[in-house]
């Protein structure tokens, strides 16, 4: 597999918008009764954090956080990230990451419904694609965009979206990864060991950097904001999502060579050890 190709125009340029269920600090006791959803608020809203930081560490110029419930004024940190209510929210034609943190409620599949219809590019991961595999009308409604999408599932999310089991995925990942790219016309990002990029023209590699200091909490929301950040520098959706699943890996693997992991790695040591891979490839 080659090496990612450099960024384009020295980052900087571009904008990405992580959706969470809220922006920061605990909810309201009330947000957590029934009625929330399936879900409801969950104390997940690190998760749309720690994508929008990987997103500001490999280049994007201007980072939001679109919180479903009402949102926190600040990071604080990382203040650099503009924190917005979903609800009224216009991202424009900013690159979209949806899912991480973002739960299942009727609010969430409002806001996903909203993202589906838009021309803007997509990163789907974690919650949206739970909510997609439930719902073949936004199956439809994703196959049919024009735009730019990338889908990040780990095997459970890609089982439950292509209706089998996580062993049948494990058992032919790569044929996996290829079924879903063509059925949701989508570039794939099957994650784990090796994780398998797929598009729906048939392509699909397997990417060699990473290790097991990834299997840590949150490393997966930390991926999603780095496809979201070097798509909304301009990268096209395959180049992308191998560039950013290659970088995220080789992130860890230089933390581990400087003794912060495997054990213990924290998925928010990824972005500034990926901003660090990402400078050494473009010096
Ligand atoms: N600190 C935060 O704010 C964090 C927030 N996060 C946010 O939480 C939300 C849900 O994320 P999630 O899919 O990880 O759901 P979770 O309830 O852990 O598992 C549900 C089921 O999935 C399975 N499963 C998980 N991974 C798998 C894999 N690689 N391969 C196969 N199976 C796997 C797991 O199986 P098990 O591990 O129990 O065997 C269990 O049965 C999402 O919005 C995310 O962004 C997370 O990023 C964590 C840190
Ligand atoms: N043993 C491993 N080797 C390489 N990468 C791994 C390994 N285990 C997990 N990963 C990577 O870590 C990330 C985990 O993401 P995900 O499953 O979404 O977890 P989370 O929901 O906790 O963020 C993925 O990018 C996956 O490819």
């Amino acid at each position: 597999m080659p090496p990612p190709p450099p960024p384009r125009g020295g980052g900087g340029g571009g904008g990405g918008c992580f959706y969470s269920p809220r922006g920061g600090g605990p909810p309201p006791a009330a947000r957590w009764g029934p009625g929330a959803g399936r879900g409801g608020p969950n104390g997940r809203g690190g998760a749309p954090l720690r994508g929008a930081r990987a997103a500001l560490f490999t280049g994007a110029g201007r980072v939001f956080v679109a919180a479903i419930e009402p949102a926190g004024a600040v990071d604080f940190v990382q203040p650099e990230i503009m924190m917005r209510d979903a609800q009224d929210f216009d991202g424009g034609d900013a690159t979209l990451v949806i899912g991480p943190g973002m739960g299942d409620s009727v609010s969430a599949m409002r806001v996903l419904f909203k993202a589906l219809e838009g021309k803007a590019a997509l990163v789907i991961d974690a919650d949206a694609l739970n909510l997609i595999a439930d719902s073949p009308d936004l199956q439809g409604r994703l196959a049919q965009r024009e735009a730019t999408a990338i889908v990040t599932p780990h095997p459970l999310e890609a089982a439950r979206l292509l209706g089998v089991t996580s062993a049948v995925v494990q058992g032919d990942r790569l044929a996996a990864a290829r079924e879903l790219a063509s059925r949701l016309n989508a570039v794939v990002v099957l994650k784990g060991s090796g994780t398998v990029i797929a598009n729906a023209g048939g392509a699909v590699v397997i990417n060699p950097t990473g290790n097991a200091g990834l299997a840590t909490a949150g490393s997966g929301d930390v991926l999603a904001g780095m496809c979201g950040s070097l798509l909304a520098q301009g990268w096209q959706a395959w180049e992308a999502a191998i560039g950013a699943v290659w970088v995220h890996g080789a992130a860890a693997e230089r933390l581990v060579a400087q003794g912060s992991g495997p054990i213990g790695l924290t998925a928010g040591e990824l972005p500034v050890a990926a901003r660090a891979v990402l400078n050494a490839l473009a010096r």
